[in-house]
């Protein structure tokens, strides 16, 4: 029988919450750890097959919480998808596996801003050598000179399988080669700390398979760590100022002699908070909630990543995959064939992508970068640091493309790094079950607006480099003009987020009247309680963030074992 008292709970099983769980209970001391997800937990043998990445979304509707934002100003009023996973493994269970780690100056800036080695770049390549990464290069010979991971700073026995494909589609290498002879440039490990250039970027899988954070720490957990699925916590219990347990909305409660850990998510975590009193007291007043404990910061300074789709129809194929997934007799026979042996063509399609992370000088020059702040500014200028990114390899998903499947199209997506728009999650009731408001007011500051007309005409550039218009016929869906209002309009109205809400819970020190954790994830002014996941970023780092929700709790780990049992 499920028993009541625990010396840790943990609320969400995502990459943060999966680790800081499994990590405690591996413990010497054996404590008892209750891990709470409010998702199902899916078979993960089903069909989580690497190269139908784009499609988990869809294919697993029970796997996600759909959303959408509040109508964003700047980008036409349209609402924008915001969904998330609820499932075992949270939204590694249906995220596209792109694994990126950002610039070491991010780190570094990062272990500044909160005064804490801990995040520094020198003790996440430790944590990643020695704990998180079990990188797997399986690259055939003749695939060589386009990735070389740089081993000193990848682990090659830790919890997260992280692959480069065996085999190249014919159209990377295209845009590879391309990348090198345009000028725009090429990486031969994205994740060695300086992302610059345009690269082979790995997956979060092995063996064609996705791994998910419920498969990387949750399988085979020892018999101390208790899983709830199917339980949404609604309340956190609070005794005075210290966390004793959490209520779930069936009614029951559960109870931790040591700590409470919240891993809901960047836009969950705030909302449980708000619930529990903890928050900013106007906010939890408008909802009459009782106010417990006054912390302003709570659900403030969301960021994310905003990005947008381009595409061309191309002149001659030169994929094998659209003819695969436009027969469905062929998906089901090569579904049958892989999940037999592993072989096929979903062993080949989509395995790898690419992507590179650019600067983009002329931006550096410009009254809207005189209006950033100082620390912004110098840390824009440092070697590592990318103003935009370009993904290439993606199957036909805008508009023009999806109106006439029979042709081959080149699909890029261009995103936007340092975003410097800020957002807000706040109540949109008392009520548990109510979605909260997400706001991420995107393209509300004048420099992301800046840089997405840059970033755009240099994407456009690279793709009319003869080296790859070679093979583009004409352009589909894109801006009217390369002029910037042209290219502003486009972005209003086809933007769409990347899913990487982060910073509403912000770490940061006594001096900074909005943070909300210390640099050791303990919530300010209460005890018993830390939250750990992408909410308390002090930024959202220049990467695709799954690596920092694991990164995140691997350090969360260490600091709770050492405070209790060192
Ligand atoms: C469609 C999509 C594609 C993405 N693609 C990529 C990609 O290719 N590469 C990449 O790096 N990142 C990608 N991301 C982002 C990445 O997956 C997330 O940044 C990461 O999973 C966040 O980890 P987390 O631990 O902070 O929270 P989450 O993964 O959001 O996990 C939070 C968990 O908490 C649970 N929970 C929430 N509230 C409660 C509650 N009250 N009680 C109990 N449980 C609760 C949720 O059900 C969920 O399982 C993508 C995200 C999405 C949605």
């Amino acid at each position: 029988m499920l028993k009541n008292n625990y010396d840790f709970i943990v609320v969400g099983s995502g990459p943060a919450g999966a680790c800081v769980a499994s990590r405690l209970a591996s413990n010497k001391s054996s404590p008892a750890i209750l891990l709470i997800e409010a998702g199902i937990a899916r078979d993960a043998s089903n069909a989580d097959i690497l190269a139908e990445r784009w499609t988990s979304v869809s294919l697993f509707p029970n796997s996600v919480e759909y959303h959408t934002t509040e109508p964003q100003k700047w980008l036409n009023n349209r609402f924008i998808n915001y969904d998330r996973g609820k499932v075992l493994g949270g939204s590694s269970a249906i995220n596209m596996c792109a694994y990126t780690i950002g610039p070491k100056d991010d780190y570094d800036r990062w272990a500044e801003i909160v005064g804490d080695a801990s995040y520094g770049w020198e003790n996440a390549v430790r944590i990643r050598r020695e704990k998180l990464e079990a990188f797997h290069s399986v690259t055939e010979e003749e695939f060589r000179g386009y990735a070389l991971p740089d081993m000193s700073v990848h682990g090659e026995h830790g919890a997260l399988a992280v692959s480069i494909p065996r085999v190249w589609e014919r159209s990377m290498i295209t845009q590879l080669d391309a990348a090198k002879v345009s000028g725009l440039g090429f990486n031969l490990d994205i994740n060695s700390g300086n992302p610059l250039g345009m690269a082979s970027v790995p997956s979060t899988a092995k063996d064609g398979l996705r791994v998910t954070a419920a498969k990387a720490y949750l399988e085979n957990a020892p018999t101390n760590l208790t899983i709830l699925t199917e339980k949404q916590v609604v309340k956190i219990i609070l005794e005075g100022k210290r966390a004793v347990g959490v209520q779930v909305a069936s009614g029951e409660k559960y109870y931790a002699s040591k700590e409470v850990v919240i891993s809901a998510g960047a836009v969950e975590t705030p909302k449980l908070l708000m619930l529990s009193g903890i928050g900013n007291a106007s906010e939890l007043e408008e909802h009459s909630i009782e106010l417990l404990h006054h912390l302003p910061g709570v659900g403030k300074c969301l960021q994310d990543h905003l990005s947008i789709a381009f595409c061309w129809r191309k002149k001659k194929s030169d994929v094998d995959w659209r003819q695969h997934f436009s027969n469905p007799d062929a998906v089901e026979q090569a579904q049958v064939q892989f999940r037999e042996n592993g072989t096929g063509p979903l062993s080949l399609f989509f395995q790898g992508l690419t992507m590179g992370f650019f600067k983009a000088d002329e931006v550096l020059h410009t009254k809207e970068f005189e209006g950033l702040e100082e620390g912004m500014k110098a840390h824009l200028r440092k070697e590592t640091v990318p103003i935009w990114e370009l993904t290439c390899h993606i199957p036909p998903c805008t508009p023009g493309a999806l109106a006439a499947p029979e042709h081959d199209y080149l699909t890029s997506f261009v995103f936007l790094h340092n975003p410097q728009s800020r957002g807000e999650v706040t109540l949109s009731s008392a009520s548990p079950l109510a979605p909260p408001r997400v706001n991420p007011r995107f393209f509300s500051h004048p420099f992301d607006r800046l840089c997405a007309v840059a970033a755009t005409k240099r994407a456009l550039a690279f793709i009319r480099h003869p080296s790859m218009a070679a093979n583009i016929d004409f352009a589909v869906d894109g801006p009217a003009s390369d002029c910037d209002d042209d290219v502003l309009d486009y972005w209003r109205k086809h933007a769409t987020s990347t899913w990487h809400p982060s910073c509403t819970v912000r770490m940061g020190t006594g001096e900074d009247e909005e943070a909300c954790v210390d640099s050791d994830f303990r919530v300010r002014g209460l005890q018993g309680l830390r939250v750990v996941d992408l909410s308390v970023l002090p930024f959202l780092l220049n990467c695709h963030p799954v690596s920092i929700g694991y990164l995140v709790g691997e350090i969360a780990a260490e600091k709770i074992a050492s405070d209790y049992y060192s």
